[in-house]
């Protein structure tokens, strides 16, 4: 049995295997609306195999958007769009996980192909953005941040916890907070963005503390019975490697102390000067060390998308669930080719039964 297709149970949920689809922004949604892209996307990724499927980042308040056309879930009509798409996920044998943002001084962006770069001051969609400093990113996102008061903190954890019980009503079984990315709370956590002198800046605890915070805020709405989890960047690839991941790891405990129940390790993308060594499975020995040091179940991406690799990679206890994404939308069907690439036994049996039975006595020519 190939450990790509071996179940995964955390809580309450099994997912069927340990192929998960990472959330993928979309870029598609008015005023924080899903639609019928993201309900035919999500339906499709799902029907595909994969054991869990990650809706996108959604934001947790209107300002905390990446761009004007993200999703998100600082209210009751997004909730009850999104219910519909956890049901299509969870009706095509999938998990349905949701992963709750806020995009920090990275927000209030253009889309991707529409220049990435921060909309600027005289367009009608500007909007403020927040930051733990005063300190931009850079490059194309180089607007300065205004640096959060208390208050502001207060208020954002607050919105965290009250898109986890959105999530949860709206039927969700899998949580991710996003501290990942160079976004709010990865900001927090980054010498990069963070230079507060307060208690929510300075040492790595400091630092800390904003992402223990918010995760105990949303502990206390989330059910104890579902995974808590979060993607975080625990490396940056800036020439400070080992303290950063000391410290993440460090972080990371304590937040499994906390109630977090899984880490999907990402990188911190802080910094534009970062020199990142993109490659094959190239974060899952970062991955492995969280999870040995840490001794918490994890996830990562990047790279994986060769059944071989992310096998290798489960197989060599690196990871407990391989995050595969891109790959899923030249081809929502890659669990089939990776169960064929893995001899599992009747691979078309990944797909549902009316593709299974199909795809069986299928031989191309
Ligand atoms: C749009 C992203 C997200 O939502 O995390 C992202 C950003 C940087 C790298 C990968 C993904």
């Amino acid at each position: 049995m190939s450990a790509l297709f071996t179940p995964f149970t955390l809580k309450r949920v099994t997912l069927r295997n340990r192929i998960a689809i990472p959330p993928m922004c979309q870029y598609s949604a008015q005023n924080g609306m899903a639609n019928a892209w993201h309900l035919s996307h999500y339906a499709s990724l799902a029907r595909g195999g994969a054991g869990l499927v990650i809706v996108e980042a959604t934001a947790v308040s209107p300002e905390g958007r990446i761009t004007p056309a993200c999703l998100g879930l600082w209210n009751d009509e997004q909730a009850a769009e999104l219910a519909h798409i956890a049901a299509a996920i969870k009706a095509a044998g999938a998990v349905p996980g949701i992963q709750i943002a806020h995009a920090g001084r990275k927000a209030n962006a253009n889309k991707p192909w529409e220049g990435d770069d921060h909309i600027a001051a005289d367009d009608p969609r500007y909007w403020e953005t927040l930051s733990p400093s005063a300190i931009p990113f850079g490059q194309h996102l180089d607007r300065e941040p205004r640096a959060m008061s208390h208050a502001d903190i207060q208020r954002l954890q607050a919105d965290f916890a009250a898109a986890a019980r959105r999530a949860r009503d709206a039927g969700f079984e899998w949580l991710e907070l996003h501290f990942a990315h160079g976004y709010l709370a990865q900001s927090f956590f980054s010498v990069h963005a963070n230079q507060r002198e307060d208690e929510y800046g300075g040492s790595a605890a400091g630092r800390g503390r904003f992402l223990l915070e918010t995760l105990a805020a949303v502990r206390q709405e989330w059910p104890a019975d579902l995974p808590l989890t979060a993607r975080f960047g625990v490396i940056e690839y800036d020439g400070n490697d080992e303290q950063t991941q000391q410290e993440a790891i460090a972080l990371t405990q304590s937040m499994k102390e906390q109630g977090l129940d899984m880490l999907s390790v990402s990188v911190g993308f802080s910094t534009p000067q970062a020199n990142i060594p993109w490659g094959p499975a190239f974060l899952a020995p970062v991955a492995g060390r969280v999870r040995r040091e840490a001794q918490i179940p994890v996830a990562t991406a990047w790279g994986l998308e060769n059944p071989h690799h992310a096998e290798a990679a489960l197989a060599e206890g690196h990871i407990d669930l391989a995050m595969i994404g891109r790959v899923h939308l030249a081809n929502p069907n890659w669990p089939y080719q990776a169960a064929q690439a893995l001899g599992v036994e009747r691979p078309s049996w990944v797909l549902p039964a009316p593709y299974a039975h199909w795809l069986e006595r299928y031989r191309p020519n």
